[in-house]
Order: C-alpha cells, then sequence, then structure tokens
C-alpha cells in the first residue's frame, strides 16, 4: 500500500495517479501523532487502535502504520484498522489531520433515534455540522443501505477528525483486478454497482466520485461489491441528480469501455443518450422492471432498457424497497 503512495508539498501523502505511479511517500508521512486525551476519547466511545512509538521522536506516540493496522491513505487521511465494543466487526479507522480544508455539512437530528433529518441535511441547514463522509455514511446506515461500510463512530479532536466505519475485510480495489475479471464477473459487478447506486438515489444521495478504486469487490465472496469514499456525496430528493447517469454511466471509463464491448447493438451508447435527455431515468426504469407485475406492464419499459434488464442486469427488491442484483 505504501508503495503506492506519494508525497506532496502540505506533507500529506496522496493516492498515486496515472502519472505519478512508482513515486513513495516518506514514512513521515504517515506519522500521525496520539495525545493521551485522544486515545481517552476513543476509549470512552468504546474505539481502540493499535499505536507505536512515532518514527520521528520515539517518545510520543503515533497511530500505528505497520503490516496488520494500515489499510491505505487517500488524498485527506490515514485509514487504520481499529476495533469497537458496540459493534462486532472490525473497523476502518480514517484519520483526517486539521487543519484540513474539510467538506462539512450541517443538519438536524430528529425523533427517538436521533436519526438526521434529511430535509435539514438537503437544506444543509442545523445545528450539528459534520465531515460530510460522516453524514453520508450514518444516513445511509440509518436508512439501512446494503453494500456500503456501515458507520460506526464520528469524533473531533484539536488535531483530527476520525471517522469509524465498518472494515470490508478480503475487497479489493475494482481498478486493480479489472483486467484480471471475465465478461461475466463484469456484468455482475456493474449490476450490483448500478443496483446501489439506485438505492442511494431512491434515499437522495449521490455518490458524486463514481471510479474504480471506490467500487471494492471481495473476489472469495462471489465478487461482492461495495462503495466507499462517500467525501464528495451530495443531497438532494430531485431523483434527477446522479442518477447512474452523471456518475455511473460516465465516470468509471474502463468499465464502462469493458461494458459496451460486452453488451450488444451499442446498449450503453444508447441508454446514455437516452439519459443526457432525461435524467433519472435508469434508475426509474428499474423501478418499473422490477414492480411490473406481468409482461404487458413490462411492455411500457423503453426496448433498450428492457434488453438490458432481461439479458444483462437483473434485478430484484425486497420489501423494503431496495434493490439487489440476481446473480
Ligand atoms: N471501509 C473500508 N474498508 C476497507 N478499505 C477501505 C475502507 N475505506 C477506505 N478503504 C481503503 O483506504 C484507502 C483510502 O480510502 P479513501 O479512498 O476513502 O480515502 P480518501 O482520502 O477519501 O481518498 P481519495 O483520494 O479517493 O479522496 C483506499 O485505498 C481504500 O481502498
Amino acid at each position: 500500500d505504501i508503495g503506492k503512495l506519494k508525497s506532496d508539498d502540505t506533507g500529506y501523502c496522496l493516492k498515486s495517479t496515472k502519472k505519478d505511479l512508482g513515486s513513495s511517500c516518506s514514512a513521515k508521512n504517515l506519522e500521525y501523532p496520539v495525545s493521551v486525551n485522544e486515545l481517552d476519547l476513543l476509549k470512552q466511545n468504546g474505539l481502540s487502535i493499535k499505536t507505536q512509538s512515532c518514527p520521528s521522536n520515539p517518545s510520543a506516540t503515533c497511530v500505528s502504520t505497520d503490516r496488520q493496522s494500515l489499510i491505505g491513505a487517500g488524498t485527506y487521511g490515514l485509514v487504520v484498522r481499529g476495533r469497537s465494543k458496540t459493534v462486532s466487526f472490525p473497523l476502518a479507522m480514517k484519520f483526517i489531520k486539521l487543519p484540513t480544508k474539510l467538506d462539512l455539512v450541517s443538519f438536524n437530528v430528529a425523533g427517538r433515534y436521533n436519526r438526521i433529518d434529511l430535509k435539514s441535511l438537503i437544506e444543509n441547514k442545523g445545528s450539528e455540522q459534520s465531515l460530510r463522509e460522516a453524514v453520508a455514511l450514518r444516513l445511509l446506515t440509518e436508512y439501512e443501505v446494503p453494500l456500503i461500510p456501515k458507520y460506526v463512530s464520528y469524533l473531533e479532536t484539536s488535531s483530527y477528525r476520525i471517522l469509524a466505519m465498518e472494515y470490508l475485510d478480503g475487497y479489493e480495489e475494482l481498478s486493480k483486478i479489472i483486467d484480471q475479471l471475465s465478461s461475466k464477473d463484469l456484468l455482475f459487478i456493474s449490476c450490483q454497482t448500478a443496483a446501489i447506486v439506485c438505492n442511494l438515489d431512491q434515499i437522495g444521495v449521490s455518490h458524486d466520485d463514481m471510479h474504480e478504486r471506490n467500487i471494492l469487490v471481495d473476489r472469495r465472496n462471489k465478487n461482492k461489491v461495495n462503495l466507499i469514499d462517500f467525501g464528495g456525496a451530495h443531497f438532494s430528493l430531485k431523483h434527477d441528480h446522479f442518477t447512474s447517469t452523471s456518475n455511473f454511466f460516465k465516470q468509471p471509463i474502463n468499465l464502462l469501455g469493458h461494458l459496451k464491448r460486452l453488451m450488444k447493438d451499442d446498449l450503453i451508447d444508447k441508454i446514455q443518450s437516452h439519459e443526457r435527455k432525461e435524467l433519472g431515468r435508469f434508475c426509474s426504469m428499474m423501478g418499473k422492471m422490477v414492480t411490473s407485475k406481468s409482461e404487458k406492464y413490462k411492455e411500457e419499459v423503453p426496448y433498450d432498457y428492457r434488453v438490458l434488464f432481461e439479458k444483462y442486469w437483473k434485478f430484484s427488491q425486497t420489501n423494503k424497497k431496495i434493490f439487489k442484483c440476481i446473480s
């Protein structure tokens, strides 16, 4: 993982881009010192991480970045393994150093369980303010949207913003394995991604940073997909923003290229052109297709979408209205 990182002027590690492949990030940039108070705060919240002495100052304590602890480092922070007393699954804990220019959102909470009030979030108005990614994951966890890391906790200290979420154990970035996958694998992975996107769309969340690095795949578990990195997520209930189109059908260029080759008759091109005319059409057609009880209703779904949904991507919907891809 360290091999794919690079250092930049500000001293943060950045994910490598195509241009800087091979550059490395010095260990100093992975130094995240933690104070006794910060460790206490984690403990009070039932959270724990592995620590080590800091490489540049062995008398200080740092977040451990050994092989077992380090998950990765993105543009904003370090992601390490952790544990929580309140959940049974392992955690991915994202540490973001301050001051980092961060995208925060305001919202209110309501009800017995202090759930996020979606309307206040959409309007970006409310008494609470938090990191966009933490709010998005918390909202999706509250709505029980599957195939997204579950939100566990969010803490702020004088040096860090810390997001604790479910660790996706055994998953790999699609970008790293895409060339080793069969046509059948790619169809199933893209189908699951489309289902996730339409589940987000129903709640009013658009990911807005869809690319193969953020699509994680578990090859040991029937190519199960999870979507990560909600730092650029947006909230709206117009149902016309994402929809799969502006993101899924445009951004993961490599995946899209594969799909174009796999699906006959320029199907993806045709659907893209429908989507350009009417944003939101893809997810509404998916909904129509899964709720059509008879062939007669299905005939109302335009031809290109029917071919896509009957031949390549098959969906069902649970009683909680969650779209699922049928393998
Ligand atoms: N919940 C998770 N489970 C497993 N791995 C994760 C999880 N979240 C993030 N990662 C890994 O940690 C690394 C950094 O995460 P992420 O992409 O969220 O960081 P970022 O700083 O927002 O990155 P970006 O540069 O894409 O904005 C990635 O390599 C990703 O695969």
